[in-house]
């Protein structure tokens, strides 16, 4: 591809609540810009994977470059399409590093959403230029004006900058374009400096090892050029580069301005950082800031089992790259007598927990069993100081309009980490919408509660619970228990405990397990079979004191509850 100057190249990315129809945008500008052929079939070409096409969301961040003609001139559009759920705002934050300009998409009929202004101030705070997008003026409840007058508002932008489309039926799709061309600034790199790129994503190809993302912010890149990545020092030649239209579109070089991705025989996935430099060997350059780590809100324990060792290279290479490609997630190795080895994996909210698992068996056929999702806390030792009870303090209330208001709380994290956002669609019927950020640790009545089976606290089903809730999850974790420990010769007392103090318990009444009572007489064969079944069953108990414990029932205790 021949050289295209940068000022004649513009980054940018679609943002917006979730559903308000970036995708649905995207295709347009694909199909208007003639990278898509304009079929029943193009719909929503940049959700590339199957938890995306199945849920009908976006979890990952999409690159396009477009050719645009405007006023007789040639341009380079490379637009990032983002996923809307607050769980995948990390994929949002990075991508318009590589960008100098936002669509920020607004539905006619909702208005402005939680998402809506989340994703403003990350856009706002890099310092970029939003156009506003009022998408969806084909609904029959579109009300446009009302939504104009809520975007002056809340984000002080005047309503003659917004623009009024309908992505599905492709009406005034050209003026976004044109908006794109005319309002957003080249990016400032330049082809004389020295060559110097930034990894914004990658993902790892079972054939072609890790093939990186990369914006270049000054100079030119070509096939063959000998690079440095700033993170590990290590020299790599580029194998392969090219523009993702969406498909890789391999050109000899790349130039400052342009985004596309790069496969220079990288193969371990910790050669690939997101947020790495990418430099000339002989041009050593400062390394561009990177990216904040993400924080991760919610924590879940995966616990290994036969079944993962599908996967050529086993789990461990299936988290590995799954992780290279979702960032976000943190990993810790993780083991317990109880459960045998596995993860502490760390997500950014409970959807992102659901996606990565179906990302594990969809892209890495590597099924897991998710633990029940804890949060952070940090822990004051102390001999009897209590600490204070905080529940949700209201922080502040703005009316956006007189149909909709937008309030601020603080929540303890716990609270809101399982099922507080379908609570709040199902009381609202649907209306109200929801978004959350950290705001640290706070001090909470929090106790430590312990489970006993025959007076020995069992180390892996230690939790920590609010006092108020220590009650109800003590009954329910004791009468789970009793539900999956088979009867053995003796009683077994299942106790929760805070200290010494009993809140809840069952008993497992004693019984002599006699697997071949049911079979009288006879068949020799079904009774080996009966009492190998048994032997092999013993293999997978562990003894708590003289309490054979199954497997099956930690799991059965730590898993989630399914919906
Ligand atoms: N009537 C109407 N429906 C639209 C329009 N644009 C998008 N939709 C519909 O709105 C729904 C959501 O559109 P998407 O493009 O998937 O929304 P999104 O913002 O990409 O969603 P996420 O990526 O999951 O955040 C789909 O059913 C679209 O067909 C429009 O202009 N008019």
């Amino acid at each position: 591809m021949s050289k295209f100057p940068v000022d004649k190249i513009r980054n940018f990315c679609i943002i917006a609540h979730i559903d308000h129809g970036k995708s649905t945008l995207a295709d347009r500008l694909l199909e208007m810009t003639g990278a898509i052929a304009k079929t029943e079939k193009n719909k929503q070409v940049l959700d590339k994977l199957q938890v995306e096409r199945e849920r009908g969301i976006t979890v990952k961040a999409q690159t396009a470059s477009l050719f645009y003609s405007h006023d007789g001139q040639e341009y380079l559009l490379n637009l990032i399409d983002t996923p809307g759920h607050v769980d995948f705002s990390y994929e949002v934050s990075r991508s318009l590093s590589a960008c100098q300009g936002v669509l920020l998409i607004i539905d006619a009929n909702q208005g402005i959403q939680a998402q809506t202004v989340a994703n403003f101030y990350l856009a706002f705070e890099s310092q970029l230029t939003i156009i506003p997008v009022i998408n969806k003026i084909d609904l029959k409840n579109a009300d446009p004006e009302r939504v104009e007058s809520q975007i002056e508002k809340v984000f002080d932008i005047p309503r003659e900058e917004c623009l009024r489309i309908s992505a599905k039926l492709g009406t005034n799709v050209e003026a976004v374009l044109q908006a794109v061309v005319e309002r957003i600034p080249p990016p400032a790199g330049s082809i004389s400096e020295p060559f110097k790129a930034l990894v914004f994503d990658s993902n790892f190809d079972h054939y072609r090892g890790v093939v990186a993302n990369i914006a270049v912010f000054g100079g030119r890149v070509k096939k063959g050029d000998k690079i440095v990545s700033a993170h590990l020092s290590k020299t790599y030649e580029v194998n392969e580069l090219g523009l993702l239209r969406p498909e890789e579109h391999p050109t000899q070089k790349l130039f400052a301005g342009q985004v596309g991705y790069m496969i220079a025989g990288m193969k371990d996935v910790k050669e690939a950082q997101i947020g790495d430099t990418l430099y000339h060997q002989e041009q050593p350059v400062q390394a561009l800031p990177g990216f904040k780590p993400a924080k991760a809100m919610v924590f879940a324990g995966r616990i290994l089992e036969q079944e993962l060792d599908n996967y050529p290279g086993g789990v461990q290479h299936a988290i590995e790259r799954l992780t290279l490609n979702d960032s976000s997630v943190t990993v810790q190795r993780d083991s317990s007598l109880a459960l045998g080895a596995g993860w502490r994996l760390g997500f950014l909210g409970l959807l992102h927990m659901e996606v990565f698992n179906q990302r594990l068996e969809q892209e890495y056929n590597a099924s897991v069993i998710v633990t029940a999702p804890t949060v952070p806390y940090k822990v004051l030792l102390s001999s009897a100081k209590l600490i204070k009870s905080r529940r949700a303090v209201q922080k502040n209330v703005v009316y956006i309009d007189e149909q909709r208001v937008m309030m601020k709380y603080l929540f303890p994290l716990n609270e809101i980490v399982v099922d507080f956002y379908d609570l709040l669609k199902s009381m609202s019927s649907g209306y109200a919408s929801f978004d959350y950020e950290n705001a640290g640790y706070q001090a909470a009545d929090l106790i430590k509660m312990d489970i006993l089976l025959n007076g020995r606290p069992v180390e892996e089903l230690t939790t920590i619970v609010h006092r108020d809730r220590a009650y109800s999850t003590g009954k329910a974790m004791c009468e789970r228990l009793k539900e999956s420990i088979p009867r053995q010769m003796f009683e077994i007392a299942i106790q929760a405990a805070i200290g010494s103090k009993v809140i809840a318990r069952e008993t497992i009444k004693a019984y002599r397990k006699n697997v071949l009572a049911k079979c009288y007489g006879g068949d020799i064969t079904r009774k080996m079979k009966l009492l190998k079944k048994q032997a092999e069953g013993k293999k997978k108990m562990r003894r708590i004191g003289n309490v054979e414990v199954p497997k099956d029932a930690f799991i059965s205790v730590l898993k989630r509850k399914d919906k």
